[in-house]
């Protein structure tokens, strides 16, 4: 078994310090799948959060492939908390398959950690989330928590968001209004046909965006009247990022 920790650290270069890189294996080759940075991370938000867990504790799970990892790895310790909140009925399902109790968010008040992938992020650690479909009640349980832990494998950064589609959740009679709303900012707007959220709505994916100023344009989103929330997590961006890549699993805070 080799193991591996290398410290490297910059500040004030685009608002990111990378805090450790930390790597196992049993054969000190770097080559990793992108579901095995998956795993990775996912064991290493495990690792992060199990020492401060109280017998009490709730804990706030994600949605997605990455926060599928979370859960299987979360499940070799669900004696050490009481429970958790899920952001989708997909994960609440997960979550149940594996016992660990799911909690109604209106009965908890205090909640540690929520942990969750996205589909990118930026040296500030603002993300675009809700690939998926689950942002709205994503965002709503990342608000709660004190400390939103992001794991995502290294294909996830970018410098500028946008690349990716902004997912904007619609109410259905709004969609052609919100469209057109949506156009006028610049982008281009694609409905997900046949994808109804877990809240009944759909989505209008926005593509061609440069994201130049992200807290600003979530906020502008979610002025439309027939938006119900957007995928642009940067006024409750991440607090910390793990991040998988093929030499093991980085660490990301504010600088
Ligand atoms: O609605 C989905 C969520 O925002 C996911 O966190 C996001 O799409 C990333 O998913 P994955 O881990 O599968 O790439």
């Amino acid at each position: 078994m080799v193991s591996t920790t290398l410290f490297s650290v910059y500040k004030g270069n685009g608002g990111l310090r990378i805090i450790a890189t930390q790597f196992e294996s049993a054969t000190g080759t770097t080559t990793m799948t992108q579901d095995e940075m998956k795993q990775a991370v996912a064991q290493a938000a495990v690792d992060h959060i199990k020492g401060r867990l109280e017998s009490d504790s709730i804990i706030g799970v994600g949605t997605g492939s990455t926060a599928n990892c979370f859960i299987d790895a979360l499940a070799a310790i669900k004696n050490s908390f009481a429970g958790a909140v899920a952001s989708s009925e997909a994960t609440a399902e997960r979550l149940r398959g594996h016992g660990i109790e799911v909690f109604d968010l209106n009965s908890v008040s205090e909640m540690e950690f929520y942990i969750d992938g996205a589909d990118e992020f930026d040296p500030h650690l603002n993300l675009i989330k809700g690939g998926g479909g689950a942002l709205t009640r994503e965002k709503i349980v990342a608000a709660v928590a004190k400390e939103f832990v992001c794991i995502v494998d290294q294909s996830k950064q970018v410098d500028l968001l946008g690349a990716f589609p902004l997912p904007v959740e619609v109410i259905p009679m709004a969609r052609s209004h919100v469209g057109r709303q949506l156009a006028a900012l610049g982008g281009q707007p694609v409905y997900r046909e046949g994808f109804v959220t877990d809240n009944g709505n759909v989505i209008l994916d926005l593509q061609d965006l440069e994201i130049l100023d992200p807290k600003a344009l979530e906020a502008q989103l979610n002025n439309i009247v027939g938006v119900v929330t957007n995928g642009l997590f940067a006024r409750r961006g991440a607090d910390i990022i793990l991040m998988g890549t093929p030499d093991g699993v980085q660490t990301l805070r504010h600088a």
